[in-house]
Formats: structure tokens, C-alpha cells, sequence
């Protein structure tokens, strides 16, 4: 008799978990716990990625089953958002002391001391924090007395953990409540300032545009920024892997057009050194930084909407930028490269490519169609399929040619080499020209 759908995925999340205790046991780590000393580190750079892959969507398969369909609709706790918001508020973490060392006993805190802190009433502050325990966020070890957790130690330590809750709880998840409300309010709009971000903040401006008149909310914004793209999924090694780097000639530049900080270019720079790389971003952003030069890597401030000035490089890498524009403004940043390039000039275009529906794994496909809608409630913008980059490509300019579309391994980015069958460099008087 075959396994009922149930059992079959109880069996395989046995076998796998077996698998992973195994590998960690073998290289002298711990079993994943909830304990204080756990760290995200020991899950990721163990080598037990596909049995936990497995397992995560195994399990997520099992819990929808158990929920049933009446729970699969109505079982979606918001509150989490609340109480996050309210730890990035009200620093909650900071108060609670962190252990000494591996082999101390986790010291901890009364709710009243912690109340005493953040000014708050020592109920308000028990509700939130025995709501963010259900998640196993904090721990009550006896009762009254609040300790660490895993991750509440992680949200304490991590500067970047922390800039990503603030950035999701203070911006996003406000952006997302009124994102219906955008699309009633401005329905066939593609502007970057009518969605739900410009609804709950009562701006008329833009993301980017708002974010660089409130310098804190900015360096909140590019410290979770850089935080979440050095996670596995979307860390720098992939592009290294995924582009023909080694087919440019020594000396080649390479233009990072809104480049950040400059995370890409920095790990490019270190994996091929003969190459240059210009990494441009808004004014603000760039006026941000140090240096203006590390070794082969230099930034420079440009609007992607004007002409490009590095004229007749060998590569424009866009890397995580035209999923936060509507076509529209996705079409005016590729025109805007066109008159510097040169024949053989490249682009390599590194964005989530949706899979199509049901094509691979669900909690796969949800992250980036999750990400699809982030996109819309931030910027009204969007993250596109196959078809719907080969046609943005064609809307910018019928010379550019999709060459290659690679998705490295346990990468959310596909990296498309995109190739260029036009003639020279337009010759626009003393702009930057590269030899
Ligand atoms: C999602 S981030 C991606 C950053 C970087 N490429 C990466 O992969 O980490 C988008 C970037 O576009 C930049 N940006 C937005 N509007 C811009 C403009 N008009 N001109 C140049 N850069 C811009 C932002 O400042 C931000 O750094």
C-alpha cells in the first residue's frame, strides 16, 4: 500500500533530519537549537544545504496539511509584525544581559527592569515579549524573568539583523498595509510615488527620493540592504560564477550602475584584479562613503536616468536594480546606457527571474513572489519572468540581445548577459571615456 501524502513527507523530513544531524555531529557542531549559543552560522556553513532545503519545504508542505484549508486562510499571524516593530522600537533586546561565555549560566532580566528603561508600562512591555516567546524569540526561564534566545541574541548583536527588522517593521510593513489602497487610489499607475510606502508615510515623493531627505531612515535602509544581500542567497559570489569575467580583456572597466556601497564591485575586484570598476549610485549615497578609491574600484555619482558617462566600458553591470522601477522607468535606465556603448559592450542584468507558477518548489516560488509584491508596495514596481525581461530588453532598444540566463546554485539572482549589436560610443564632448 503506498504512504498517504502525510507520512510520505514525515519520512523523508526523518531521513533527512538524520542526515543533517549526522554531517553536524561529524564536524563536531550541535544539533539546531533554540539555546542562546546557536548561531545562523553552524546551519549555513555546515554542509547540510540540501537536507535542510528538504526539510524546510517538507515541513512547510506538512504544516499547511495539518492546518487544513479553513486554517490555511485564516492561521497568518500580522501581530508578528507588531511586536517586531515594537522590539526595534523600544530596543527591548538591549536590555536583556547576554551571557559571558559559552559555559555561564543565561543571566537574566525582570520585566519591571526592563520597563524601567524603555519608559513603557511593565504590561505593555510583558505583553510583547511573551507574544515574540510563541516565536521563541526570548525565553522565560522561570517565571517573571526574561533570558536570550538564539535569535533574540541575534537581533541584540547584529547590527544588520537589526536594520533589517527596523527597515521591515518601520517601512515595509506599514507600505504593505496601504498597498491596496494604492492601487484603488491610482489604479493603472506605474509612478514610483503612488504606492502604499507614499500612502502610510503621507509622502509624494519616492522611496529613494524620501529616503535621502531622512539621513537615519537612509543609513537604516543601506544597512539592511547590505545586511540582506550578504545572505547566501543573495551573496556576491554568485555573479563571480555566473558571468564570463574571464573573457574580458586585463584593464577592462566595468561599471556598477547603482552599485550601493559597492559590495559587487569589491568582490569582483578581489576575484579579478587586472579589471576596473566604476560603481555609480545617487549623490547621497556616494557622498556617504569614505573613499572614493579602493584599489581597482571607484565610485562616482550618477542618476541612471542621465546619459551614461563612462563611455565604451566592457561590461554595465545592473545588479538588483531594475526590480525597484515599473517598466517604464526600467526602459529609461537601459536607454540611458546606450549612447556609451561600444561594439561588444555587455550588460549583465542580475535579478530574480519568476519561476513559472507551480514550476518548482512553492516555498521557493513564494520568496520571490513575495519579494514581487514588496516591490509593488514600496515602488509600484515589479520582479519579472523570463518573457517579461526579454520583452523589457526589446522595448529599450531592439540591439539588445539576451545571451545567457544563469541562476548559480542557491542563488535567488539569475545573472543575464545581455549582448549589444550596435556600433560606437555616441561622442558627447567631454564626457569619461575609458580606453
Ligand atoms: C536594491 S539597491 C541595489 C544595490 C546594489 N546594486 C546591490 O546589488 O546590492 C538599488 C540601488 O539603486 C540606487 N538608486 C536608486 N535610484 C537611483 C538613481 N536615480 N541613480 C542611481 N542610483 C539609484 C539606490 O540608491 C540603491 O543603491
Amino acid at each position: 500500500m503506498s504512504l498517504s501524502r502525510i507520512r510520505e513527507l514525515a519520512q523523508q523530513i526523518l531521513e533527512d533530519t538524520a542526515e543533517i544531524d549526522s554531517r553536524l555531529e561529524c564536524n563536531s557542531l550541535p544539533s539546531p537549537s533554540f539555546g542562546v549559543n546557536f548561531t545562523q552560522e553552524i546551519l549555513e556553513k555546515s554542509n547540510i544545504s540540501r537536507a535542510r532545503q528538504a526539510v524546510l519545504e517538507a515541513t512547510d508542505e506538512l504544516h499547511a496539511l495539518m492546518l487544513g484549508p479553513i486554517g490555511q486562510l485564516t492561521s497568518h499571524s500580522h501581530e508578528i509584525n507588531l511586536t517586531l516593530q515594537a522590539l526595534y522600537r523600544f530596543n527591548f533586546a538591549t536590555f536583556v544581559p547576554l551571557p559571558d561565555s559559552a559555559f555561564t549560566d543565561v543571566p537574566t532580566v525582570t520585566f519591571s527592569e526592563i520597563a524601567q528603561k524603555t519608559d513603557l508600562s511593565e504590561s505593555l512591555v510583558k505583553r510583547f515579549l511573551r507574544h515574540a516567546m510563541t516565536y521563541r524569540i526570548f525565553c522565560e526561564p522561570t517565571e517573571g524573568r526574561v533570558a536570550h534566545t538564539a535569535a533574540s541574541k541575534a537581533f541584540a548583536t547584529d547590527e544588520g539583523v537589526r536594520a533589517w527588522v527596523g527597515l521591515v517593521g518601520e517601512e515595509m510593513w506599514g507600505a504593505a498595509s496601504r498597498t491596496v489602497d494604492a492601487i484603488t487610489k491610482w489604479p493603472s499607475s506605474s509612478e514610483p510615488n503612488h504606492s502604499g510606502f507614499n500612502l502610510v508615510h503621507s509622502t509624494p515623493t519616492s522611496v529613494f527620493d524620501f529616503l535621502s531627505s531622512h539621513p537615519l531612515r537612509q543609513s537604516r535602509y543601506t544597512t539592511a540592504l547590505s545586511w540582506f544581500s550578504s545572505m547566501p542567497a543573495l551573496s556576491p559570489t554568485h555573479i563571480l560564477h555566473a558571468f564570463p569575467w574571464t573573457s574580458l580583456t586585463p584593464d577592462s572597466t566595468v561599471v556598477d550602475v547603482g552599485g550601493g556601497h559597492g559590495a559587487i564591485s569589491l568582490a569582483l575586484a578581489a576575484a579579478f584584479p587586472a579589471l576596473h570598476f566604476v560603481v555609480q549610485d545617487r549623490a547621497e549615497i556616494v557622498a556617504a562613503r569614505r573613499l572614493r578609491q579602493e584599489g581597482p574600484v571607484e565610485w562616482m555619482a550618477h542618476d541612471f536616468f542621465a546619459p551614461q558617462p563612462v563611455k565604451g566600458a566592457a561590461v554595465y553591470l545592473l545588479r538588483w536594480v531594475l526590480h525597484d522601477w515599473a517598466d517604464g522607468y526600467a526602459v529609461q535606465i537601459l536607454r540611458a546606457l546606450v549612447p556609451a556603448l561600444g561594439p561588444g559592450a555587455r550588460l549583465c542584468v542580475a535579478e530574480v527571474v519568476l519561476p513559472g507558477p507551480g514550476s518548482g518548489s512553492l516555498f521557493e516560488e513564494r520568496k520571490v513572489r513575495s519579494m514581487d509584491l514588496a516591490m509593488l508596495g514600496f515602488h509600484n514596481a515589479k520582479e519579472r519572468d523570463r518573457g517579461e525581461w526579454e520583452e523589457l530588453l526589446r522595448r529599450a532598444d531592439a540591439r539588445f540581445r539576451l545571451v545567457e540566463a544563469s541562476r548559480p546554485e542557491g542563488s535567488m539572482l539569475t545573472c543575464m548577459e545581455v549582448g549589444w549589436d550596435g556600433g560606437e560610443p555616441e561622442d558627447v564632448g567631454n564626457e569619461k571615456s575609458i580606453g
